[in-house]
């Protein structure tokens, strides 16, 4: 019989700074060499979770513990961090917070320095590892100068050349592209069957997880576990979707169309589903409803790109050149892309933060003319990492900053800061301090400090990695109300789905250039670009494929136009 290796009964953990219990009687067995996917909303406990696994709970984050929880059949409250670190290796969801070298290599090399092997094996796992993560030229490079994405990839070196008998991966697909995403999931898959690790993943892409095959889903809310089933099982009850986590988008697709998922087997691979005419049948008369889709763009030149570029280092690569482009006034544009391919070396560029090769324009004014500050009030950017924009000690006065520090009246700004808070699904956490909030959360409230502002245009670094589905919706859903209202709207983004259902205009990089500026069903449908973009066709394509739909982007766009039925302006009004 298999012996569980990591045992919850009847857990609760209270963080000292909080009233009630984050975690309320937690039961959950994970067996050696499972692989469990922990989903659930945003602050419902799932990083809690994890804590208690490589004890950063109780070592680190102190708080009141009632019941057990045992890892490796140590008792978590008798066992050190030291301990921990020759049992449980971890991704954490905040890649920065993780690192420990000078460079890139020294970071990775760090668990197997504290493991004492010698130089010369110590070089060999860690070249093996860069070569296979394809992350070789950034050895020498410090950690935090990577792009976002190549963070990610270094810290998952990091956790695989550790080989601990438990690896705890807290969104380790986060910022990742596309492309890579799948590839993360993959190598996550090769090492637990070359090690038999136990493997938890903590992740809101529910769908690229499923990509390969998980033993278990967990599914946590508010603090407790709902459910704790085969994925095959769970996909059936619809029991995602009931928490607020983001269906498959192919079976929600299936279910739009009509289709009975309960009278069908197996719901977790789309190559498994059954082909038979009677769905195709159904899901082609379903397309044929397609509507024509609105676009609020004006083809008013806004802001112009005139080969713009920036060099951090004359020993590396251009991260980004000769950019040229016109964004016009009431654009909705994903900006997407290879991981490090420059998506945020632009956005630092127009915002003023890094020097500019070229020229840029904002209604014929030049940008080189204005101060950072002067360039916020028209262009808001809210970036990647929370942590780098917060300034604050309690969420209201976050967002109320930029107001306050225009001299808004206060009776104002409470209105205007309450109203985001709302449409932020933040309102209830109004007068907590920010430290008491999940990342997820912490992510919401920078978005806010800038909606609040309700600059002319609004740049987002990734504003849904991290966020369940129901912040995901509101925040999208808010964004294309403000598109509507005339705002020009600009987001980074790894999400194709999101590309394909909120924008209307796409630009592709890869290796600092601009290879594409085109619509985004166009940008999808180019295997060529896809490849060199490391992009990916969404499951409704396969889907489409799957059951020989004669037009597959017909069938994506009656898709997202089922779903943009759901959107009610007076909600933001
Ligand atoms: N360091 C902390 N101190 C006090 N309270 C905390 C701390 N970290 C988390 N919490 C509380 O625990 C709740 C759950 O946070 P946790 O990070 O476990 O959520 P999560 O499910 O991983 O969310 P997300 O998907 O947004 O990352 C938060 O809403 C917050 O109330
Ligand atoms: N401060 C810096 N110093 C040196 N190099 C940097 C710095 N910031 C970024 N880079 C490098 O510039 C390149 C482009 O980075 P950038 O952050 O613009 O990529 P990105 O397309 O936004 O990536 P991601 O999708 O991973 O967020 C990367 O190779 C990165 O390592």
């Amino acid at each position: 019989m298999t012996e569980p290796i990591i045992e919850f009964k009847d857990f609760s953990f209270k963080y000292n700074s909080q009233a009630e219990p984050t975690l309320k009687k937690i039961n959950l067995k994970i067996n050696k060499g499972e692989k469990i996917l922990l989903a659930g909303p945003s602050g419902s406990g799932k990083s809690t979770i994890g804590r208690c696994l490589n004890g950063l709970i109780p070592n680190i984050d102190q708080g009141n513990i009632t019941g057990k929880c045992l890892v490796n059949g140590k008792d978590i409250t008798k066992t050190s961090l030291f301990d921990f670190s020759f049992t449980t290796s971890t991704i954490l969801q905040d890649a920065d917070s993780q690192f420990i070298g000078l460079t890139v290599g020294e970071d990775i090399a760090f668990a197997l320095e504290n493991d004492c092997q010698p130089k010369a094996k110590m070089h060999h796992t860690v070249n093996q590892w860069a070569e296979e993560l394809q992350i070789k030229e950034l050895l020498k490079q410090s950690p935090q100068s990577l792009s976002g994405g190549q963070k990610q990839i270094v810290a998952l070196a990091g956790v695989l050349v550790d080989e601990s008998p438990i690896l705890l991966f807290d969104e380790p697909l986060a910022n990742l592209d596309p492309a890579s995403g799948l590839k993360t999931m993959a190598i996550i898959d090769k090492i637990q069957k070359e090690l038999n690790a136990t493997v938890i993943i903590i992740e809101h892409r529910v769908e690229e997880v499923l990509s390969q095959p998980i033993d278990r889903i967990v599914l946590v809310n508010d603090g407790q576990i709902v459910a704790d089933e085969p994925t095959n099982q769970l996909l059936h009850e619809n029991s995602l979707e009931k928490i607020g986590v983001r269906q498959p988008l192919y079976l929600k697709a299936m279910t739009a169309a009509g289709i009975n998922l309960s009278s069908i087997k197996k719901l977790d691979k789309i190559a498994d589903l059954p082909t038979s005419d009677s769905i195709s049948q159904e899901l082609e008369n379903w397309v044929d409803q397609v509507p024509v889709k609105e676009s609020t763009a004006t083809h008013q030149p806004l802001l112009k790109l005139d080969h713009v570029g920036h060099q951090y280092n004359k020993n590396q690569p251009y991260p980004l050149k000769d950019v040229s482009a016109t964004i016009n006034q009431g654009d909705f544009i994903s900006i997407v892309g290879q991981n490090g391919a420059g998506k945020t070396t632009l956005c630092r560029i127009i915002c003023g933060f890094i020097s500019n090769e070229g020229k840029i324009t904002l209604k014929d004014q030049d940008l080189a003319n204005l101060s950072i500050k002067e360039r916020a009030e028209k262009i808001g950017y809210v970036m990647q990492d929370p942590n780098q924009m917060i300034s604050q000690k309690m969420i209201f006065d976050e967002i109320a900053l930029g107001l306050r520090l225009r001299n808004v009246d206060e009776e104002t700004i409470k209105q205007k800061v309450n109203q985001t808070l709302k449409i932020c699904g933040l309102y209830p956490f109004r007068h907590w301090p920010i430290s008491a909030l999940s990342f997820g959360q912490k992510k919401r409230v920078t978005i806010a400090s800038i909606l609040v502002l309700e600059p002319e245009i609004i740049i987002l670094d990734e504003p849904t990695a991290g966020q369940d589905w129901k912040t995901y919706t509101e925040i999208m859903g808010f964004l294309k109300h403000l598109n509507k209202l005339g705002k020009t709207i600009i987001i980074i983004t790894h999400d194709m789905h999101l590309m394909l259902e909120y924008t209307t205009r796409s630009l592709a990089f890869t290796k600092g250039k601009l290879i594409a500026d085109t619509s985004p069903i166009e940008l999808l449908t180019n295997p060529k670009l896809i490849k060199e973009a490391s992009l990916k066709r969404t499951s409704l394509f396969e889907l489409a494929q799957h059951y020989d739909l004669p037009d597959p982007n017909k069938f994506v766009q009656a898709y997202i136009n089922s779903e943009q039925k759901n959107w009610k302006d007076e909600d933001y009004e």
